[in-house]
C-alpha cells in the first residue's frame, strides 16, 4: 500500500521532467539527465538508470536522508536534556560562534563541543542499528573462520558499547571520548560505525551533521529543553532506533528564562 502510494507520488514528480528538456538540478534531475546519448547527441528514450532504479534511488534518499538525521536530532536532545551542563556548554558555544544569528553553515565546523555531542549521540543511539555484508571469499576474522557467500550482519549498537574497544565507561555519555576525532575516540579506529565505513559508508554523512548542527544550533539560541515527566525511555527496533513513546520535552524560549 505505501509501496505503491511512494511509486505514484514519485512518478508524479518524475513524468512532467522527463516531458520538457529541462530535469531540474537536484539529485532528481542528474539522474533523469543520465539518459543515454544516441548517436545524434539527443537523449534516448531509454533510461540508463531504469525508471525503478530511479524511484529506488529517491526512496532511498529520502529515508535514509530524513529519517536517520532525525532521529540522531531526536536521541541528542533526549541526551542534552538528561545532561543539562552539556546542553549549557553547547549553547555558550553557539553563542560564542554566532550570538543571536542565524548560524553561518561555512562556520559550523568550528562548533567542536556540538561535534564530539553528536558523535557519542550516535554511539550509544545509532539510528542504523545492523549492517549487512556477505564474503566474497573464504576468510578469517579474527579467530573465525567465514566461508565465501556467508551473509553477516553487524550489531552497530552491541559493538557501540563494547568495553573492550571503548572503555570501562562504554555505557556511560562522555562527548570528551571524542575531542581528539573519531579515529582517537576508541582502541581502534573505527570503533564508531554509526555511518558505516569503507566504500559504501553513508554517502550524507558529512551532510547531515551539518544539517544536524544547524538545527541543533538554533534549538539552543532560542530554547532550553527539558524532559517531560510523561517520558518513557523505551529506545526500540523500529528498522531504525526510535524512542517507543516519543519524545516528549518542555522547550522554553531563553528570553522567557531570562
Ligand atoms: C544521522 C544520519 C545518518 C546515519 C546514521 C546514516 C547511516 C548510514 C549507514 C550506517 C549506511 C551504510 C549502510 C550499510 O553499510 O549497509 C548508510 C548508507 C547510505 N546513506 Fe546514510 N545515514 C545518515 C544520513 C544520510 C543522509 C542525510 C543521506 C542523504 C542525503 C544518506 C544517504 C545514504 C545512502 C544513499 C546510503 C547508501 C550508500 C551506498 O550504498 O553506497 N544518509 N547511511
Amino acid at each position: 500500500m505505501l509501496e505503491r502510494k511512494l511509486k505514484s507520488l514519485l512518478t508524479e514528480i518524475i513524468q512532467p521532467r522527463l516531458a520538457t528538456s529541462e530535469y531540474g538540478n537536484d539529485l532528481l534531475g542528474v539522474m533523469l539527465d543520465s539518459c543515454i546519448e544516441t548517436k545524434q547527441g539527443g537523449k534516448q528514450v531509454d533510461l540508463s538508470l531504469s525508471m525503478e532504479e530511479i524511484i529506488h534511488e529517491c526512496k532511498l534518499f529520502f529515508f535514509a536522508g530524513h529519517e536517520n538525521t532525525s532521529l540522531l536530532l531526536t536521541w541528542s536532545v533526549y541526551l542534552l536534556s538528561i545532561y543539562p551542563e552539556w546542553q549549557e556548554k553547547l549553547r555558550n558555544e553557539v553563542l560564542k560562534e554566532f550570538g543571536r544569528e542565524s548560524p553561518n553553515p561555512n562556520a559550523l565546523n568550528k562548533l567542536k563541543e556540538m561535534t564530539m555531542v553528536l558523535f557519542e549521540t550516535l554511539r550509544l543511539y545509532s539510528p542504523a542499528l545492523f549492517m549487512q555484508r556477505k564474503t566474497v571469499a573464504d576468510m578469517t576474522v579474527g579467530s573465525i573462520k567465514l566461508p565465501k557467500g556467508m551473509a553477516i550482519v553487524i550489531p552497530i549498537p552491541i559493538m557501540h558499547r563494547d568495553k573492550e574497544v571503548w572503555g570501562d565507561d562504554a555505557d556511560e555519555f562522555n562527548p570528551l571520548r571524542f575531542k581528539n576525532g573519531i579515529t582517537g575516540a576508541a582502541k581502534v579506529p573505527h570503533g564508531l560505525l554509526a555511518f558505516s565505513m569503507g566504500p559504501r559508508s553513508c554517502i550524507g554523512q558529512n551532510f547531515s551533521m551539518l544539517e544536524a548542527k544547524s538545527t541543533l544550533a538554533l534549538m539552543l539560541q532560542k530554547f532550553s529543553f527539558t524532559l517531560s515527566p510523561d517520558y518513557v525511555h523505551a529506545p526500540v527496533d523500529l528498522f531504525t532506533l526510535k524512542p517507543k513513546f516519543g519524545l516528549p520535552v518542555f522547550l522554553r524560549p531563553l528570553d522567557k528564562c531570562n
